[in-house]
């Protein structure tokens, strides 16, 4: 049985950490951002809770008042409303297509009736009702008076900022041009939720429960098809996805403070003309902020032959001045062949290994490997699955351990760090893909010749930065 003093525990951390929070505010003169309005990122609070301590003392609220409900929940009631789960990620993915967020930016603070929103969305009233409703229920829009709602805080970031007569006039320029996090939630809601539905079928079938194929996937099963996601995506009828999956990839860079890439390897320690490459780097939306902070590292942008195009045009918009003087490089290239870059500096791998399984990480690892000078250093950028109790490795590795939170918080602080979990499902459900403890990747970077020698948690953000140099080489970094 659970002692009060638990209960007690738990919300002396909630309540030491709002004091700790409020004083930040209070410090810099701002009070703290309302959940009730939209999203300002020129108000100078915003900046205020990008603070690592703010920060921390944030997780730890996050962390605390799950646990806490958790502990003085129905069991029954909690674990149903668990289960019923996905038809949040089913209604934010209803209002983020009928593009809700930017009708009701139009209709600003007083919002709009639901009889409103649904005719400009070209909807049944009624039934939008019940989506926004749920939503307004767990902080997504607000319900203002009855059948009236508003943006909040939350719903207002995938905000695509056009405007909604011209989305629904042109759908399939829908996510060109916008901040992208829109994209990356009607991806994971689509593609994702779909997947994951299937999960349980893939794993209940011996063909496909011990395969580690890209093709024997609950992606594959959902959407009834024989090719992995990547090549699926570029079936001419998926056009309009992949445009979304590239945007939504350059999107899901907002769920990190922009500069928390250069908290961790010194990229500005690196000589002048260094040659950074980034191995299937998308857009190449992580090494174009690289690139603004460090001018005069020339970075090769390497990618599937469609998407090398889309970073062509994201660079051009972006920063173009380093289109027009070479110092960034476009190629198309195939990471399971045989890597045609041999001088290169780093090997930026930034949410790759994570979508394949073990075999086929080793491989691309593999082919790096081959590729790498004596002082090449490998940058890998996922997020790394904390184990759920201490492990020998944590303290054999610089830079790996992570403080233990107070008492009686779980060690790996729960569901303040639960992205990098929904993420390994997400990966298995769409790739066999996964994210990894620190004992796989070791295990998958030895096999390819590779020994890791730092970790950063990046500040501001769910990634880690993990640091490779060819075996045997003692590395400066
Ligand atoms: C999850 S995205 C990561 C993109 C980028 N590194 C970032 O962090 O935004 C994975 C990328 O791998 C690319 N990709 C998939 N298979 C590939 C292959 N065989 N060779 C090269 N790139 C590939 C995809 O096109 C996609 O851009």
């Amino acid at each position: 049985m659970e002692s009060p003093s638990s209960l007690r525990q738990l919300s002396d951390i909630i309540s030491q950490a709002v004091t700790a929070i409020e004083a930040e505010y209070a410090k810099a003169s701002t009070p703290l951002p309302s959940l009730d309005a939209p999203l300002d990122p020129t108000n100078p609070a915003e900046a205020v809770g990008m603070q690592p301590s703010v920060m921390a003392s944030s997780a730890l609220i996050i962390a605390a008042a799950a646990q806490i409900s958790a502990t003085v929940n129905n069991p029954a009631l909690a674990i149903i409303n668990d289960s019923l789960l996905y038809h949040l990620s089913s209604c934010l993915r209803a209002a983020a297509a009928l593009n809700v967020v930017e009708i009701l930016r139009e209709a600003g603070q007083d919002g709009l009736h639901v009889k409103d929103i649904a005719q400009k969305a070209r909807t049944d009233p009624d039934k939008l009702s019940r989506v926004l409703r749920l939503l307004a229920t767990h902080h997504v829009f607000r319900e203002l008076t009855p059948d009236v709602f508003a943006n909040n805080r939350i719903s207002s970031v995938i905000d695509k900022g056009k405007s909604s007569e011209v989305l629904f006039e042109k759908p399939a320029e829908k996510f060109i041009g916008t901040s992208g996090l829109g994209a990356y939630l009607e991806h994971i809601t689509d593609e994702g939720f779909k997947s994951s539905a299937y999960m349980t079928d893939a794993l209940l079938d011996p063909a496909t429960a011990f395969s580690q194929e890209p093709t024997a996937t609950p992606f594959c099963r959902a959407f009834s098809t024989t090719a992995p996601i990547f090549a699926w995506l570029e079936n001419p009828e998926n056009k309009d996805r992949l445009v979304r999956f590239g945007v939504g990839q350059a999107g899901s860079t907002k769920l990190e403070s922009p500069e928390s890439i250069l908290l961790g390897f010194k990229w500005d320690q690196l000589p002048k003309d260094s040659v950074l490459v980034d191995v299937g780097g998308g857009v190449g939306s992580t090494s174009l902020l690289i690139a603004k902070a460090t001018p005069g590292l020339r970075i090769i942008n390497q990618d599937r032959a469609p998407v090398v195009e889309q970073a062509k045009e994201y660079w051009n918009e972006h920063l173009r001045s380093h289109v027009q003087s070479g110092m960034v490089q476009f190629q198309v290239h195939d990471f399971f062949a045989p890597q045609p870059v041999k001088n290169a500096d780093v090997f930026l791998l930034r949410q790759i290994i994570h979508d394949w399984p073990d075999e086929a990480a080793v491989r691309i690892l593999t082919q790096l490997r081959a590729a790498s000078t004596h002082d090449t250093k490998l940058v890998i950028v996922d997020q790394i699955i904390p184990y759920a109790t201490e492990s020998p490795l944590t303290n054999s590795i610089p830079g790996l351990a992570r403080p233990a939170p107070p008492a009686p918080l779980l060690r790996n602080m729960g569901v303040a760090m639960a992205v990098p979990y929904w993420a390994d499902i997400h990966m298995y459900a769409l790739l066999n893909g996964r994210e990894r403890t620190m004992g796989t990747l070791v295990a998958i970077c030895e096999k390819a010749g590779w020994k890791i020698v730092q970790v950063y948690h990046l500040p501001g953000s769910l990634f880690s930065e993990t640091i490779a140099v060819p075996n045997g080489v003692q590395a400066k970094i």
